[in-house]
């Protein structure tokens, strides 16, 4: 641009001075002189003293910035960055940073100058945008580029774009005034920025948050929520597609975050997480009471357990496993009656409770069936299954009452307190499909989530795939045949442990997934979640009063599983924990 270009456009005719004095603080680990932000205005020139302080965040990092006597610090601020450069900085980070701070090329940008304000929402942009086909690389453009982004042709049109905005806007200022007008860049520049970050962000392997990088061109903008209507319009689930002789993994399942080596299958230290038999301890108060410092032991370091001699007989299931493969492979018209997305069903049969929300699908079916406290009428339940169903579950309460009791008593209650909190009078079960599948690299069986409820007795098969995020590592959970996994969910996180979490973590709801099925036969699973679904609402659950003290003071609000569930619908499983969306605000 020319020396005065910027100028010319007002840049330079308004001036806020900010004189800040910082007090001696008693206690400066607790609090913080200004918080992480990034300055408002085109450019920031700040005179300092010499106490220092100050901190950038760069690479991820906060570090130092030193003071030079008599220089004075020039910072870039957001309209400097959103009006100008932001996009060619964009260009800029994916060539210069590592993968892991690259941004995805999700956003398209239009190719004409805007006619019109009106004309600029989001919508209007991505309707308007590239594609690859329209767009070559310009002249000049050197061959890393052309390896990295021909998919990308807009990034090359980036900044003349951002000059049209630019100029579009300082046309209309003449008219209406220099504030408006950058009000309206704001406000365009915002949903832009939004845009791309909030489709940019996904979680990383142990659930941090970091933005995606694409790394297969298909994954360039493409209309998302209609292959997911198209999916979910089929009604055949996963287990359709892969019946219809699908080599590749759609785009709406790819997990483009998952690096390469992910899901090779070799990758992971194999754990054997605690075994702990029941054999016994309801007649001899010895072994009982090791089981209690045995279940202690376990959630404080895995969150995940095995029980043997659980009083489930092997036969029985057996059965639900079989039952559940003959509910998924009968005939398709027959199955299709059950595909549901209400939840107010007791019985439905659906890939992906969260489908329509933001992270990517995962290669998975399942039939969730809320079994107590109202079971459905067995006329509801699919006559392949429905015995079977009817009988597990009967077995289940029985079990729950008993590790009800069990983890009452590692708290130092009365057998019967979480009982007699209702806590055992829900169960909702649902059993998982895994179909093989053709490119396990690219997705996953289940994302990186907890589990809602108190706990979960989880039947699986010998297919492997499961894993629990332990020290931020994941971990292969193997088990023994015959066994049952139980692990600890939110609500048994939230409403008696949270105490000990907080001081010691311990107790916790972990994080798990199961990798996308890289075997020559099918995985199957059931869940069978202690709670109540949505139509239960009026009961809350909150840290136990029992345990709250003023050194422990309650961490979550008191909450329903309703309230729950809802949020956990509407984030699905994005890897942050649901809990914390409850926490108490101090
Ligand atoms: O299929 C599995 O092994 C785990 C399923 C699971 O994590 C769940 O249903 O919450
Ligand atoms: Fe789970």
């Amino acid at each position: 641009l020319k020396p005065t270009d910027l100028k010319d456009v007002g840049c330079a005719d308004e001036l806020f001075v900010h004189g800040h004095c910082y007090l001696v603080c008693p206690e400066p680990e607790l609090t913080i002189g200004m918080s992480n932000h990034t300055d408002g205005g085109f450019l920031t020139i700040l005179l300092q003293d010499q106490v220092g302080g100050l901190q950038v965040l760069h690479d991820n990092q906060w570090i130092d910035v030193p003071h030079f006597p008599g220089a004075l610090m020039r910072n870039n601020a957001d309209f400097l960055q959103a009006s100008l450069y932001s996009l060619s900085c964009f260009e800029n980070d994916v060539l210069d940073k590592p993968p892991d701070q690259h941004l995805d090329g999700v956003l398209t940008i239009p190719t004409a100058p805007c006619q019109s304000i009106e004309d600029m929402s989001i919508d209007t942009l991505q309707d308007q945008g590239a594609t690859k086909d329209q767009h070559s690389l310009g002249e000049g453009a050197n061959e890393d580029e052309g390896k990295n982004f021909s998919d990308h042709g807009w990034r090359k049109e980036a900044p003349q774009v951002a000059q049209s905005l630019l100029l579009m806007i300082i046309s209309k200022a003449s008219m209406i005034g220099y504030w408006q007008a950058i009000k309206v860049l704001e406000f365009l520049l915002q949903g832009l920025l939004e845009h791309v970050f909030r489709k940019g962000l996904h979680r990383n392997r142990t659930g941090q948050l970091r933005r995606s990088y694409r790394k297969n061109n298909s994954m360039s903008y493409y209309d998302r929520e209609s292959e997911r209507k198209a999916f979910d319009d089929t009604k055949a689930g996963v287990k359709g597609l892969v019946d219809a002789g699908l080599a590749k993994v759609p785009r709406i399942f790819i997990h483009d975050y998952l690096e390469p080596e992910e899901n090779s299958g070799s990758n992971y230290s194999q754990i054997s997480i605690p075994v702990i038999d029941f054999k016994g301890i309801d007649e001899d108060a010895g072994l009982r009471a090791e089981v209690i410092d045995k279940i202690k032991d376990s959630c404080e370091k895995w969150g995940f357990f095995q029980i043997v001699d659980h009083g489930i007989p092997a036969s029985v299931m057996d059965e639900m496993t079989e039952g559940v493969r003959r509910f998924y492979e009968q005939d398709t018209e027959v199955k299709n009656q059950y595909y549901s997305r209400d939840v107010t069903k007791k019985f439905a049969y659906f890939s992906n409770f969260a489908l329509y929300q933001e992270p990517p699908a995962d290669w998975r079916d399942t039939v969730k069936c809320v079994m107590a406290p109202h079971p459905p009428d067995p006329e509801e339940l699919p006559a392949v299954c429905r015995d079977i169903m009817i009988e597990y579950s009967s077995y289940l309460m029985k079990l729950g009452i008993r590790l009800f009791e069990l983890f009452s008593e590692a708290l130092g209650l009365k057998p019967n307190h979480l009982k007699d909190l209702d806590c055992a009078k829900g169960l909702v079960v649902s059993c998982h499909y895994y179909p093989v599948c053709p490119e396990p690299e690219l997705t996953l069986g289940a994302s990186n989530h907890t589990d809602s409820g108190f706990f979960t007795v989880l039947l699986k098969d010998q297919t492997g795939g499961l894993q629990i995020l332990h020290e931020n590592r994941w971990f292969d959970v193997t088990s023994l045949p015959g066994a049952l996994i139980i692990n600890i969910a939110d609500f048994l996180q939230a409403s008696l442990f949270l105490q000990y979490l907080i001081s010691n973590d311990k107790f916790k709801s972990v994080n798990h997934r199961v990798l996308a099925n890289n075997k020559d036969v099918p995985r199957i699973s059931t869940a069978s979640l202690f709670r109540t679904h949505f139509q239960e609402t009026s009961r809350v659950y909150g840290p136990l009063k029992e345990l709250i003290s003023e050194d422990n003071p309650p961490v979550y609000r008191d909450i329903t599983f309703k309230e729950y569930l809802t949020h956990r619908f509407k984030t699905g499983l994005d890897g942050t924990h649901p809990l914390s969306a409850f926490k108490i605000q101090i």
